[in-house]
């Protein structure tokens, strides 16, 4: 079974030495029980959670860096969801690091969906040796295998889906990058934990840090914030502030 949001940490994909996605998503988390409040800017009747993750004696052989992983998960009394992720060099040297919310959305039928926001951007193509490709369409569609890392695009992203009248807007900080995969129909056959036809019902897009590595010196910390709205289509790109 597949879907949710796994944090892709300190690496993304299989562009390093690491297990793919990095070790992160496969990780016990820690809830602090004592967590810094919410900023009085941001309260608005947010619920939230903040997950720690620290390396293991294991995770240091495979990548010597001492890290603190703070993941606040908050919820709006208007259903929007928040991430943001806190990650803090507590070593003594310098360490890099590819990270992605690697975000499922479930959608009515993947063929009739599109996606605003990454029209015109340059991507690495995952399908043909990560070469670098320009997007010439209006709207990203689909009718095919997709597995692409969209470069420097814009902070508001829709993901726009027609059959259920519905729009998921990413609005996001700290991430330049989006990633847009499906496996479409031969790859999900070859995938043991996705139904063979399950490739209709979903679409991930996943906001990231890729293609320039985020690179903390001792004591520094980066923050990576992603929020997902969901509003009716009616409302849709006209109103979004790309
Ligand atoms: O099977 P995993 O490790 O969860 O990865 C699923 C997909 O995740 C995507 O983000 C990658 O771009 C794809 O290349 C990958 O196949």
């Amino acid at each position: 079974m597949r879907g949710g949001i796994p944090i892709c940490f300190p690496q993304f994909g299989n562009c390093g030495s690491l297990e793919q996605h990095g070790f992160a998503r496969n990780k016990i988390w820690v809830i602090d029980d004592d967590p810094p409040p919410l900023p009085p800017s941001d309260y608005n009747g947010k619920v939230y959670v903040d997950l720690l993750l620290k390396p293991t004696e294991e995770d240091m052989k495979c990548w010597p860096h001492c890290f603190e992983f703070r993941l606040r998960v908050a919820l709006a009394m208007d259903g929007n969801l928040s991430m943001i992720s806190r990650v803090r060099n507590i070593n003594g040297k310098p360490f890099s690091f590819s990270f992605g919310y690697h975000t499922y959305f479930s959608v009515s039928d993947v063929s009739e969906v599109r996606i605003e926001g990454l029209e015109t951007l340059d991507y690495l193509d995952n399908l043909h040796q990560r070469e670098r490709f320009t997007e010439q369409g209006d709207a990203i569609t689909f009718e095919s295998e997709v597995d692409r890392v969209y470069l420097s695009s814009p902070n508001v992203i829709a993901v726009l889906d027609h059959e259920r009248k519905r729009t998921c807007v990413l609005r996001k900080e700290g991430l330049p990058d989006v990633v847009v995969w499906n496996p479409w129909e031969k790859k999900s056959k070859t995938m043991i934990d996705f139904g063979d036809e399950e490739y209709k019902q979903m679409l991930c897009v996943d906001a990231a840090a890729i293609e320039k590595p985020i690179t903390l010196k001792p004591g520094e910390e980066w923050t990576g914030r992603l929020e997902l709205s969901a509003v009716p289509s009616s409302y849709c790109s006209d109103h979004l502030d790309f």
